[in-house]
């Protein structure tokens, strides 16, 4: 891969994104490399002057390195002799660039994108479950939790970010692309917007599919409407658009979709028994619950209009990842299974084998009931999480385990006190990601909002112990939630991941120590 600087020159002059340029060699020379962290710079290299904690002397880094020009908002001392690149702004700038460097790969992917504060995660894979039934070992997917641009299982990787900067991104989908892979399923998450990393992106297929207030707060959205904004951007950017009906806020999302999008390309779903609020839409797909219960889910699939149908996935669907909330997100990824040209009989088997790492994993203790390990982490995801578990086990004793993380989403503590009100017997406020925040400052702000008629609370920072205590203390019949961390295999704590062994793997470590006692 190669990119000269006169294309970078064309380039950001075409997007209106170049202030200055201070030339230094042939313009015509290929950069072979692309970078925004000196550390990964080595030859001639394209760097750019990102970030808060940006400091000049990675610039110098780079220089040292082999890079020959940066592209920065200001001009650098630490950057004489390089040629110059100054932007209106740097991560449009870079994301532009990028594209370029990697020669386009989404041209050759059909890409489709989830929104939503919950969900991305699980239609995302349910999506690619259906698409690899139907194109096997073809199917790139970048979630939160893992990466995969090819078949192989070295070419599958963790995730730091649920949505990759933006030269990550493309230089992830460029593997894709020359690994073989001719479908990209991904998670768009409204901070990718925020700080244009899939900025100039089209999609094939881009979802909404609900939101609710999170990550707001000093280092993510400054407000619920910016939020809202950058969320909105993934639906005004894609060739066809799938929005869920019942989502809050479904009329800005609607009209952020008819901005770019004609109504023929907009496809909308709901449960049967949703009404929608005004008379101008017309609901395409429904879905009909038919079994819920601790095993499978099963529901029906109605494509009420003839653009619905024409895609040919109605029917009867079964789910082995349990939850009333999953039949919302399986719907959604049938349809954009639908939109990439799979019918209902790949999409049936594909769907029904699809698990996902911390997402409602349970294991039954005999003498301590059941205890479900699950990524919910915040009002809305706990709340879907309890309401489920509530009915299904008709109105248990249920102990939640629970801390919320430190630097970011303040939001999530009133809400986990508010949920643990309505659902929780016993509380274990405990310790997840606390950051640089002291993990008992986080539990007592949680507590603070606990009804202690309604709840018993115990505080207990020791994540293995509170776990531990809280599966010991149940009896039959009892339901133990573990929440939050989902599969994380780590805790961040003052900038380290420190290792974690998971959640499932403290709760088996207990289950066979109860098993031996
Ligand atoms: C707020 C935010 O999005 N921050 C991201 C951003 O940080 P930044 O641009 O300010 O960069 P920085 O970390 O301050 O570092 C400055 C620059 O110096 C460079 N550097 C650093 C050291 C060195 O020796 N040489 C060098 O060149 C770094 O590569 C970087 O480019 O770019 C960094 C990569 O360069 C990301 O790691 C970082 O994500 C942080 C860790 C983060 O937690 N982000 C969260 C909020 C996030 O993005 N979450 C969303 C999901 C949430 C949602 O649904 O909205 C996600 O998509 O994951
Ligand atoms: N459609 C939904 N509505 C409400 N809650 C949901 C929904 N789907 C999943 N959840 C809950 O939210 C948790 C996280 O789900 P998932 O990982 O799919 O969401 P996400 O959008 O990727 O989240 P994040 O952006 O925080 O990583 C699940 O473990 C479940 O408890």
């Amino acid at each position: 891969m190669a990119l000269s600087l006169h294309a970078c020159i064309l380039l950001l002059k075409e997007h209106h994104l170049l202030k200055s340029s201070a030339v230094q060699s042939d313009v015509d020379t290929d950069m072979t490399g692309i970078a925004y962290d000196s550390r990964k710079v080595s030859g001639p290299t394209l760097f750019f002057c990102k970030g808060n904690h940006f400091r000049p002397i990675y610039l110098s880094m780079a220089k040292d390195n082999g890079a020959t020009t940066y592209v920065a908002e200001k001009p650098y001392v630490e950057g004489n002799g390089m040629n110059a690149l100054i932007v209106v702004n740097i991560t449009k700038a870079m994301a532009i660039l990028a594209a370029a460097f990697y020669d386009f790969p989404q041209d050759d992917l059909f890409v489709i994108a989830f929104t939503g504060t919950k969900g991305k995660t699980t239609s995302a894979y349910f999506t690619r479950g259906i698409l690899e039934e139907a194109h096997p070992k073809h199917v790139a997917l970048f979630s939160t939790i893992d990466r995969i641009v090819g078949p192989n299982p070295d070419q599958r990787f963790k995730s730091d970010l649920t949505t990759p900067e933006s030269v990550d991104l493309f230089h992830d989908m460029r593997a894709a692309v020359d690994n073989g892979m001719t479908h990209l399923v991904m998670e768009v998450s409204s901070q990718a917007y925020l700080r244009n990393r899939v900025f100039g992106l089209s999609f094939d297929v881009g979802f909404f599919l609900n939101i609710t207030p999170d990550h707001i707060g000093p280092n993510e959205h400054p407000t619920f409407a910016n939020y809202l904004h950058n969320k909105l951007q993934l639906v005004v950017n894609s060739r066809q658009v799938v929005l869920n009906a019942e989502t809050e806020h479904f009329d800005e999302v609607y009209a952020a979709a008819t901005t770019t999008t004609y109504p023929d390309s907009i496809y909308l779903y709901a449960s049967t028994n949703f009404k929608p609020q005004r008379d101008d839409i017309e609901i395409d797909f429904r879905f009909d619950s038919q079994t819920l219960n601790t095993t499978y889910s099963q529901f029906q699939l109605i494509p009420v209009t003839d653009k619905a149908a024409a895609l040919n996935v109605g029917g009867q669907y079964q789910l082995s990842l349990i939850g009333d909330f999953n039949e919302s997100n399986a719907t959604a990824a049938i349809i954009g299974a639908g939109l990439a040209g799979v019918d209902g009989a790949k999409a049936m088997p594909g769907i029904r084998q699809v698990t996902i790492p911390g997402r409602m994993e349970h294991l039954a203790i005999p003498g301590h009931g059941t205890v479900y390990v699950d990524y919910a982490h915040n009002y809305g995801g706990m709340k879907a999480l309890l309401h489920f578990l509530k009915a299904e086990y008709h109105d248990p004793r249920m102990a939640v385990v629970v801390g919320s993380p430190g630097d970011k989403g303040v939001s999530r503590r009133p809400g986990f006190s508010k949920v643990l009100n309505e659902y929780a017997t016993t509380a274990y406020l405990t310790t997840d990601d606390p950051g640089f925040e002291d993990p008992a400052k986080i539990a007592a702000e949680i507590d603070a909002g606990i009804d202690h008629d309604q709840v018993q609370v115990e505080t207990i920072l020791d994540r293995r112990e509170a776990i531990q205590t809280a599966i010991e203390a149940s009896r039959d019949g009892d339901v133990v939630v573990v929440a939050a961390k989902g599969a994380d295999p780590y805790q961040k704590v003052r900038g380290i991941d420190t290792p974690w062994p998971t959640d499932m793997a403290v709760v088996k470590e207990v289950a066979a120590n109860l098993a031996q006692a």
